[in-house]
């Protein structure tokens, strides 16, 4: 049988959201919008497996249970718009700070905001800072929910930047945004999610 590339998600559901079966490709930005409350985060969630739920995901044909869960987050991570810190300082939490000192400049963050506390950060900064620490974890996707919603419109448009440099490595991703012109501007593909079920709308 053919090796299945991408993201493929099959059943996969809680007592409260689902089941959703539904594919997304590397090099290849799905967004997903839906009214508050409809169950967007808790979708990305459960298929970063943060979140209790059944069903299948597989990852280039691997399903995720083959590996241990830390990996299956580094290489399918999901970054929440207010991001979750454990560790004092930014720096610490980068699984390769030279990467990340790297990186930073591109998304307006001064590198030395790396040897600050998290907690001095202002919100946009943690944001951005956030999106730094998925990406130098080296994943091959990156499950976004709403990325730019802390940030002002040059900040965005420079997350929007590296977003598309990354897809073309090829990189995949699915990003949950409330901005419908943010959505035209990034989605290849496009999803709308109800109670139980997406639908893609094809233009
Ligand atoms: N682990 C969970 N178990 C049960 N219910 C949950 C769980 N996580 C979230 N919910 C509920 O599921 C619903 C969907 O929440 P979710 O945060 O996914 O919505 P959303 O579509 O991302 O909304 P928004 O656009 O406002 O961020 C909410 O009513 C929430 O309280």
């Amino acid at each position: 049988m053919p090796r299945q590339e991408g993201l493929i998600v099959q059943n996969m559901g809680s007592a409260v959201r689902g089941p959703f079966s539904v594919s997304f490709d590397l090099g290849s930005c799905a967004v997903l919008q839906g009214p508050s409350g409809v169950g967007k985060s808790l979708f990305l969630r459960m298929i970063a497996d943060l979140d209790p739920n059944t069903g299948t995901v597989t990852l280039d044909g691997t399903d995720r249970t083959a590996m241990p869960a830390p990996m299956w987050r580094r290489l399918v991570t999901y970054v929440a718009a207010e991001s979750g810190w454990w560790a004092e300082t930014v720096a610490e939490h980068m699984r390769d700070v030279a990467a990340a000192r790297a990186l930073m400049p591109d998304l307006g963050l001064d590198p030395d905001l790396l040897d600050a506390p998290v907690a001095r950060l202002s919100t946009g900064e943690r944001q951005r800072s956030a999106l730094v620490r998925a990406v130098v974890g080296r994943p091959r996707f990156l499950l976004l929910d709403e990325p730019t919603s802390a940030l002002d419109a040059a900040s965005r448009d420079r997350v929007e930047t590296m977003l598309g440099g990354l897809k073309s490595t090829g990189l995949g991703f699915v990003i949950v945004s409330h901005d419908s012109k943010q959505a035209e501007r990034l989605g290849d593909r496009h999803f709308v999610m109800a109670q139980d079920n997406l639908t893609e709308i094809l233009s």
